[in-house]
């Protein structure tokens, strides 16, 4: 089966659409880390129930920081962390030892501080090319795939991770998915590299476009007033004239979109003054 239904979402954004995603917007950081806490630790809860497992995908960025009520109580002690399997939806491509690494940034501040277990740990290998890489982290996925520990897309010949975790840019990008930019087009891998990234640093691994909206569960987690323009076109229907920023296409074929926002980060939405309870 092909990626038909990841372009028909495509076009449901262009087309203006109104798109189907919950909006958790919270008046402070705080609390909106409690609720990103709340909302991970209910996901895994319910994917142990019904596999066993919890196969969730991280980002960089100030996401993880946004994780951090995770390592305290009570989800420290409540959460079923042997059975969480993690993976990146995008790393750069450097040393794990680099300052700039997502898995570092991710080990430093959560994953060390939890007892997952690291053989469960997938993180991308840092010792090859950005393009052998992408070829190993891929491999890596179909074999969990075949071992069902990643669930399969009965709708795409994609993976269904659990839980895809995102930031944004300021560009609106998702992932390593920047706007204009022709990895937004690949559609016949899992993962892909780019090595132009307008973000540093230049050379980065991505899930694509279709696994990532083939995901059972994707968030999407934007603060700040850098965010709220982005937010705006991803979140609110821009008409057909403009081409659509990454995090507008991110749309589950069936699975659930959540978007956490602080105020400053909703400021310019159509809705934005609703704020969570
Ligand atoms: O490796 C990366 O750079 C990320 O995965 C990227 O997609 C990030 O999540 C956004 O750029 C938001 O980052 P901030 O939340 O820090 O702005």
């Amino acid at each position: 089966m092909g990626f038909d239904g990841v372009e028909l979402v495509g076009s449901m954004a262009l087309s203006g659409v109104r798109k189907d995603r919950e909006l958790r917007i919270h008046e402070s950081l705080d609390e909106l880390s409690t609720d990103l806490a709340d909302y991970i630790a209910e996901l895994s809860e319910a994917s142990v129930k019904e596999r066993g497992v919890f196969a969730i995908a991280l980002s960089g960025g100030s996401l993880i920081g946004l994780m951090g009520k995770l390592c305290e109580a009570p989800y420290n002690k409540t959460v079923d962390w042997a059975k969480w399997y993690i993976f990146w939806a995008d790393e750069r491509v450097v040393a794990k030892s680099h300052v700039d690494s997502n898995y570092k940034l991710a080990k430093d501040r959560l994953l060390s501080k939890v007892p997952i277990i690291p053989s469960h740990v997938h993180s991308i290998n840092d010792s090859v090319s950005a393009e052998e890489a992408t070829d190993d982290y891929e491999f890596v996925i179909r074999q969990l795939v075949k071992s069902r520990v990643i669930s399969v897309s009965d709708i795409s010949d994609c993976p269904k991770f659990d839980l895809i975790l995102l930031g944004m840019g300021p560009d609106g990008h998702v992932a390593s998915l920047f706007p204009n930019h022709s990895v937004l087009e690949k559609k016949d891998e899992w993962v892909t590299f780019i090595t132009d990234s307008p973000k540093s640093p230049p050379e980065r691994i991505t899930f694509t476009l279709p696994v990532i909206n083939s995901a059972s569960n994707v968030a999407i987690v934007a603060t700040g007033d850098s965010k709220a323009e982005a937010a705006h076109m991803a979140v609110d229907d821009m008409g057909s004239d403009l081409p659509p920023v990454p995090a507008a296409i991110v749309q589950p074929l069936k699975g659930k979109l959540v978007w956490f926002l602080d105020k400053a980060a909703a400021s310019k939405l159509d809705d934005g003054t609703q704020v969570s309870a």
